[in-house]
């Protein structure tokens, strides 16, 4: 028996970094996902049985013999898959201690912090069972666009697709949603991973992830919202690489520097959220209106990266950005934690396809990447597969 569950990507529309500090943010899914397949072995439980880790689009492998886990995680062993756990410094030591006895290429030494959430989420909702989980993905790693969060979406939703905390139709063909209680539970779970590779998340982007949609969040509620308005959003990859980490902890060191000036950029930042949610929700029956609510949107976009670089989160690919767009009288900023990653862009609904061809074949003599996603889609789906 295997399970395959597969977690959408997100885009930030406003409110980034400010949404860890309890200001109000706008995000949606985006049409790229993370995929993670697990199969358990019929009948291997000895102590030499492995648990594997295949990072496919890498070509990576890793795997820990079960005695080897139960030696490291002593306080691991048995799984508590209802109750979302956060890892204590301690038992994180210890599984960066397995993670470092893999030489993980220079190259490729971010992809830790995955296998290390990896390895907390699968010991404390499996415990040493063997198994083997596989893992591909659409989306850019570190990018911007809530790769770690689509990671720790899918890998909760097998982990616990196979557990006692929730019970599911296993002749099902096809993909499936969990029920409402059961994406909190995976929800919950992929925050405690979260944390392993944010540091101190707002839980944003794996709520995001878990429910799909658009969605208003603020200190860990969300709200589903309803766009009125088609939302066509450019996506540009600078490519330049960045790691969220680092850059939560730019804005909390900054902060604390600057407490009052800080406050007033969030609080600025909340009232933009609020502003974009009532825009993209309201009523407009025709294009004149829709071309007004547009150039709100663009206003609101600028002030929000306006306000993003008070926060020191931009990075010259961003600026460069940026400052293409605007030649085509388009207005873009930053999405996810900046510091290079991705750029968006608000494409108009009269904007001509020559345009867009345009500006995308700018970008991408830059050296930049360009996408159009589909957003507010479908989250979190898992399928089983009864056959293997
Ligand atoms: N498919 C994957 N396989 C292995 N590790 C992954 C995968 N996806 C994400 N990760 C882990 O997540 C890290 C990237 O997370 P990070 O939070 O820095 O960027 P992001 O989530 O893509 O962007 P943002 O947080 O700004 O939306 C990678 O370096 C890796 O450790
Ligand atoms: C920068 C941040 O606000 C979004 C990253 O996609 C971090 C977070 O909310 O956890
Ligand atoms: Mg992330």
């Amino acid at each position: 028996m295997a399970v395959r569950a597969r977690a959408p990507g997100k885009i930030i529309l406003s409110g980034e970094h400010a949404v860890v500090h309890g200001s109000t943010a706008v995000a949606a899914s985006i049409d790229l996902c993370t995929q993670v397949s697990l199969r358990f072995p019929i009948d291997s439980e000895s102590d030499d049985s492995l648990i594997k880790l295949q990072l496919k689009d890498m070509a990576l492998e890793f795997s820990w013999p079960v005695g080897r886990l139960k030696k490291m995680l002593p306080e691991l062993g048995i799984p508590q898959s209802s109750t979302p756990t956060p890892c204590s410094p301690e038992t994180l030591k210890s599984i960066a201690a397995l993670v470092g006895e893999h030489n993980i290429p220079e190259a490729k030494s971010g992809l830790a912090a995955g296998v290390l959430a990896f390895l907390y989420l699968y010991t404390s909702i499996q415990g040493y069972k063997p198994a083997t989980a596989v893992v591909t993905s659409d989306l850019p790693l570190g990018a911007g666009l809530g790769s770690s969060a689509a990671l720790c979406v899918s890998l909760s939703a097998a982990l616990l697709a196979f557990s006692d905390s929730v019970s599911l139709d296993f002749s099902h063909q096809g993909w499936l949603t969990f029920g409402e209680s059961e994406l909190e539970l995976v929800n919950k779970w992929a925050f405690e991973g979260e944390k392993i590779l944010h540091g101190k998340p707002s839980g944003l982007d794996n709520t995001v992830s878990t429910f799909g949609n658009i969605i208003m969040f603020k200190s860990g509620n969300l709200t589903l919202l309803k766009s009125r308005m088609p939302l066509r959003m450019l996506i540009t990859n600078t490519k330049v690489g960045r790691n969220t980490k680092a850059l939560v902890a730019g804005v909390s060191e900054r902060t604390f520097r600057h407490p009052d000036a800080m406050a007033a950029v969030f609080s600025a930042v909340d009232s933009i959220s609020k502003e974009l949610s009532t825009i993209i929700q309201s009523h407009a029956p025709d294009d004149l209106s829709i071309t007004e609510k547009e150039k709100k949107l663009e206003e609101l976009m600028e002030m929000n990266q306006g306000l993003l670089q008070c926060m020191g989160v931009t990075h010259a690919s961003i600026e460069t950005v940026l400052q293409t767009t605007l030649k085509y009288k388009l207005t873009s900023k930053l999405t996810g934690a900046g510091g290079g990653g991705c750029v968006l862009t608000l494409l108009p609904a009269l904007l001509s396809g020559t345009v867009v061809d345009e500006v995308i074949a700018e970008l991408e003599s830059c050296g930049f990447q360009c996408l159009i996603a589909e957003i507010g889609g479908k989250g979190l789906q898992i399928c089983f597969d009864a056959s293997s």
